[in-house]
């Protein structure tokens, strides 16, 4: 399991329908990706988001399933060797990685998908799938997005700095992306969103 090599998505389409979209959101811990996701979702619930496997360790409130499909290494290092996973990355000591089976699902129902992932996925994703629109979540200055890293209350110190060390490289690769949008008044940003995805009040 030394390397997150992106294989193909192979939706299978259904005949007479037209292929979903695939976006992926990225940006750094803490800068408000999930809270824009859920508000997101509850707008329009027609859309997918994918739900991770991850080797970290629930905080409180996460459920298996929903927020995340919790695993051993060992678990995680099978789907990894099976081809079970889409992308894979390690991020503060953990790995994360994207099931292939329900994005290639619902792509092949013409929904729209979206990944919520941190920087070396985004990448692995782009090679594999060249169309794919990805959108990077900036804060509006590092000492914002420290002080939502902890007043969010769910990480050690030593997660804090570790997620604060790798911010600063993620906000430097924001230039690769395609959107980049500044999560500082939170509506303004769901707005933001919303216009990238439905530029033409597509709502698919
Ligand atoms: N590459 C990859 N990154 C993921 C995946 N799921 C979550 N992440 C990212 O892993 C990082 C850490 O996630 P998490 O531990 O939930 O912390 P949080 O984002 O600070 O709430 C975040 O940047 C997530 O976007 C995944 O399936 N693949
Ligand atoms: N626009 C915003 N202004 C102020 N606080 C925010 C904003 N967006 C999110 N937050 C808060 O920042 C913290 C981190 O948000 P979260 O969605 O968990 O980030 P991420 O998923 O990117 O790690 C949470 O406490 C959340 O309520």
């Amino acid at each position: 399991m030394t390397t997150g090599l992106p294989t193909q998505i192979s939706p299978t389409v259904i005949p007479g329908s037209k292929a979903g979209r695939l976006i992926v959101l990225t940006g750094p811990s803490g800068v408000g990706k999930g809270t824009l996701m859920q508000l997101l979702l509850q707008r329009h619930p027609q859309l997918y988001l994918s739900i991770s496997v991850t080797t970290r360790s629930p905080r409180p409130g996460e459920i298996h399933g929903k927020h995340y499909y919790f695993a051993s290494r060992e678990e995680f290092r099978q789907m990894v060797d099976r081809g079970e996973l889409l992308e894979w990355a390690e991020f503060a000591g953990n790995c994360y990685g994207t099931p292939r089976q329900p994005v290639a699902e619902k792509i092949g129902e013409g929904k729209t998908a979206i990944l919520e992932i941190e920087l070396e996925g985004a990448r692995q994703i782009r090679a594999s799938f060249p169309e794919v629109l990805r959108i990077f979540i900036l804060p509006p200055s590092m000492e914002e997005l420290e002080q939502r890293l902890r007043s969010r209350g769910q990480d050690s110190e030593e997660a804090i700095a570790r997620r604060l060390r790798r911010a600063q490289a993620e906000i430097n690769a924001a230039g690769e992306f395609d959107y980049k949008v500044i999560n500082d008044n939170r509506e303004a940003a769901l707005q933001e969103i919303e216009a990238i995805l439905f530029p033409d009040s597509r709502q698919d």
